[in-house]
């Protein structure tokens, strides 16, 4: 766990880029700024290790750009992109599957019945737990529902969801689901935290001051650890302490936090916390989720649903029907794991093994806040050279944001979002009128991001 200071602590990206600009002879928006960035990133060589989607062959895209052949991926937040070695250990698997039939559970590449324990350590080092914390199932919203039968015990004094109020609708509809079948009323027990008018972030104040207001009544606090709309970090730490001084459980939505901003989710005592690993940990689409629970409840006894693979693996296939449970959150394993999905998040977690989010985090400082300078320099004023502005709502401290920028536009956003396809350009919308754009560290350059704003330039011309 990095526990060392920062390497840009006290600056802010805006003011490390000048500095490196005026140091090299070179304004911010020149080509040879962009290509100065890339040829000091220690971290360029990770792209190799990915498969970019190409011009000729990603869909919508109208170019013919004889400089570059790749698109410019800033989805990474939605899916990350394929590793080049996926589809080989898949092979595998599949092979040892067809060869070995039924002993594939016990042997050959990736035996069946142990395949998930590969992966514990690489996520526990994402997360900042140990590794018994930590298990890979299901699918994100499944394991919200499973973690949620234990950690949402409404009483009638004590049965409200604190949530925020633009949650992901997954998050929400899973939230009024477990309160209707506790036989409780959504009206009563979902409780929003709000912005505050015609704001798009939500204060931390202000969520602390609503656990201090309404500790008392709420049973758990389901929080994101980064807003998937806005891109704004939660302060999971000081939200786990102030729903504890109230007698709260406190669990995270990771989705989009897990392999992009730095956790500690047992230092900072969370108590359970799950997550997707198709976008910064590069699964694949709909692949396994994670889940973690904080080992203060190894041998606690909680109400949870129950399958085979909750008994401890020793005798587990006795087949007795005489629970023998695994400790902590092995317990919540229900089925047995899928090795040709496992494989895909063995070999992501593995590529974070020869890296750390914290260089990737310093990577991001520069790289993010590259595109923010970009940003403000060509859009923040309709001026001679474009139609439309840009704000970016994702927060502007770069402790309060991961890799994804959000932008809304003064302009509709449709005839935008159409050119930039064509030209090769990858992000999403999401409405009403919002662009994200996740330069991600791991696989992304400097190259790209200038891409991307020129392509927007173009765009926006007048
Ligand atoms: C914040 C958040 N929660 C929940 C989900 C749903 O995840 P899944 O479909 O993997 O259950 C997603 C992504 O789709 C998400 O971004
Ligand atoms: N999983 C997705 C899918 O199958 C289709 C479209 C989008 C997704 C996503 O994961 C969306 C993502 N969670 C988001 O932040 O919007």
């Amino acid at each position: 766990m990095a526990e060392t200071v920062f390497k840009y602590e006290g600056s802010t990206p805006e003011q490390v880029l000048a500095e490196l600009a005026a140091k090299c002879g070179l304004l911010l928006t020149e080509v040879g700024f962009y290509q100065y960035l890339d040829s000091q990133d220690e971290l360029a060589h990770f792209r190799d290790q990915f498969s970019f989607p190409k011009l000729t062959t990603s869909p919508g895209v109208e170019c013919d750009d004889a400089e570059n052949e790749n698109c410019v991926y800033f989805c990474g937040n939605s899916l990350g992109l394929q590793p080049k070695s996926t589809k080989e250990h898949v092979q595998k698997v599949l092979e040892n599957w067809e060869i070995n039939n039924i002993s594939c559970h016990v042997m050959g590449h990736l035996p069946g019945i142990t395949c998930d324990n590969y992966v514990r350590d690489g996520m526990a080092n994402l997360v900042g737990s140990s590794q018994e914390e930590v298990v890979v199932m299901n699918g994100l919203s499944v394991n919200l529902h499973l973690l949620m039968v234990s950690f949402y015990q409404p009483t009638k004094k004590r049965h409200k969801i604190l949530l925020e109020e633009h949650a992901f609708p997954s998050d929400h509809y899973i939230v009024m689901s477990q309160i209707q079948q506790r036989g409780f009323d959504p009206e009563d027990s979902m409780l929003f935290v709000k912005a505050r008018p015609d704001e798009e972030l939500i204060h931390i104040d202000d969520i602390l001051d609503l656990i201090e207001k309404e500790g008392d009544s709420i049973a758990l606090i389901m929080l994101p650890g980064v807003q998937y709309f806005t891109g704004q970090v939660f302060n999971m730490e000081e939200i786990t302490a102030a729903g504890h001084r109230k007698g709260c459980y406190v669990g995270f939505d990771l989705a989009h936090a897990v392999g992009n901003i730095e956790l500690y989710l047992n230092k900072w005592e969370v108590d359970f916390a799950c997550w997707c690993t198709y976008k910064y940990l590069n699964s694949g689409p709909g692949c396994l989720g994670g889940a973690f629970v904080h080992k203060k409840f190894a041998k606690t006894k909680m109400p949870k649903f129950l399958g085979w693979w909750s008994h401890k693996e020793s005798t587990r296939f006795e087949m007795s029907n005489d629970l023998d449970f695994s400790c902590g959150v092995e317990s919540y394993r229900i089925s047995n794991p899928p090795p040709p999905l496992l494989v895909a998040c063995i070999l992501a977690s593995e590529i974070f093994d020869q890296t750390s989010v914290r260089q990737l985090r310093e990577k991001s400082f520069l790289l993010t806040g590259y595109l923010e300078c970009l940003l403000k320099h060509y859009f923040s004023d309709i001026s001679d050279s474009t139609t439309a502005t840009v704000e970016i709502l994702t927060p502007a401290n770069f402790s309060d944001r991961g890799c994804q920028l959000s932008l809304r536009f003064s302009c509709s956003l449709k005839e935008v979002a159409e050119k930039m396809t064509k030209k090769g350009m990858i992000f999403d919308i999401r409405q009403p009128n919002v662009m994200r754009v996740a330069p991600v560290p791991l696989y992304c350059s400097f190259h790209d991001v200038y891409r991307f704003v020129n392509a927007l330039r173009e765009a926006l011309s007048t």
